[in-house]
């Protein structure tokens, strides 16, 4: 689905989730395991305030595991609580509930403790685009697709998944928008395929990626276009890549669109492993 985030649908989109806020225990705010924070709404945080959230690090089969790692570590260290997950097969959702009942911990016994009657987790999936917000709530729904009615003291009418005894999550996710105006972003969320039909220039989005990759994965890169050595200029390496690859014009030069598009595909569709684009290390300069 594309979505065009013109101002108007940043604002609805945003009081669509503050309306949703108000029914739910927790936020679980799931991001590209592969851009953890190129993948994240810029302004989640100020949205949700002050709600717990725990984060899902999806599409982890897709993501270098020794980073994926390091993300787990650096969010421990800052205090949030994280998960790397795979919606598709359904890898590591069990541990949601549990890290869920964490985090409430402090909520429900105080709950308790005035007496109220013990009850299931409310949460909601908040997410960009194409991030598998569906693919999750269909994947926990899978088991139990109870759908409880309309929640009493509710207006509109909003769908509960029942997950086992402990969870209810809405049935529909919260679409928040990605931080497209950081060119830097906006090519890693090209290359994850979280942007589709992409508003950046193909050639600009292959440059960044080999200079990403000759700085990252310098063998994979090699292996994958039959270098044996990578040139220091981009130009002979388009030429290189675009003469193996067969992305030719008709009088036999180099097209340069072809070849980004087939350096592109390549990247995503993981014909040089699992990529990640976001390293701890830089976010960590940053905080
Ligand atoms: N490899 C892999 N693919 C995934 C995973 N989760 C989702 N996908 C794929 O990612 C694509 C997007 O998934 P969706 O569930 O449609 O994403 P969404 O966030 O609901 O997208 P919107 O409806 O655009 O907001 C689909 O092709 C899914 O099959 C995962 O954990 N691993």
């Amino acid at each position: 689905m594309t979505i065009q985030w013109f101002p108007g649908h940043m604002a609805k989109a945003r009081r669509e989730v503050t309306e949703k806020l108000k029914l739910v225990d927790i936020i679980f705010e799931l991001v590209d395991a592969r851009i953890p924070v190129s993948s994240a709404n810029p302004m989640l945080e100020e949205i949700i305030q002050q709600k717990p959230r725990l984060i899902l690090l999806n599409k982890a089969d897709m993501a270098d595991r020794e980073i994926t790692n390091s993300w787990l570590k650096y969010y421990e260290q800052n205090d949030k609580k994280a998960l790397a997950i795979n919606s598709q097969a359904g890898s590591g959702l069990h541990q949601i509930v549990n890290a869920a009942q964490e985090i409430l911990k402090p909520k429900f016994d105080r709950m308790r403790a005035k007496g109220m009657k013990p009850r299931a987790i409310r949460a909601m999936i908040i997410g960009i685009p194409n991030v598998g917000k569906s693919t999750l709530i269909n994947r926990l729904a899978k088991k139990n697709i109870a759908k409880t009615g309309n929640m009493p003291g509710i207006t509109k009418s909003q769908q509960w998944i029942k997950v086992g005894k402990e969870l209810e999550l809405l049935d529909t996710p919260g679409i928040l928008w990605p931080k497209f105006e950081d060119q830097e972003v906006g090519y890693k969320l090209a290359l994850t395929g979280a942007i589709k039909d992409t508003i950046l220039n193909l050639q600009d989005i292959a440059v960044y990626a080999l200079r990403f990759l000759e700085n990252h994965y310098p063998n994979r890169l090699t292996e994958r276009y039959e270098l044996s050595e990578i040139p220091n200029d981009i130009l002979p390496l388009f030429n290189h890549i675009g003469t193996l690859r067969g992305c030719l014009m008709s009088k036999g030069e180099v097209d340069y669109d072809k070849t980004a598009e087939t350096i592109i595909r390549d990247i995503r569709s993981e014909k040089l492993g699992s990529i990640s684009f976001d390293l701890p290390e830089d976010q960590a300069e940053e905080d």
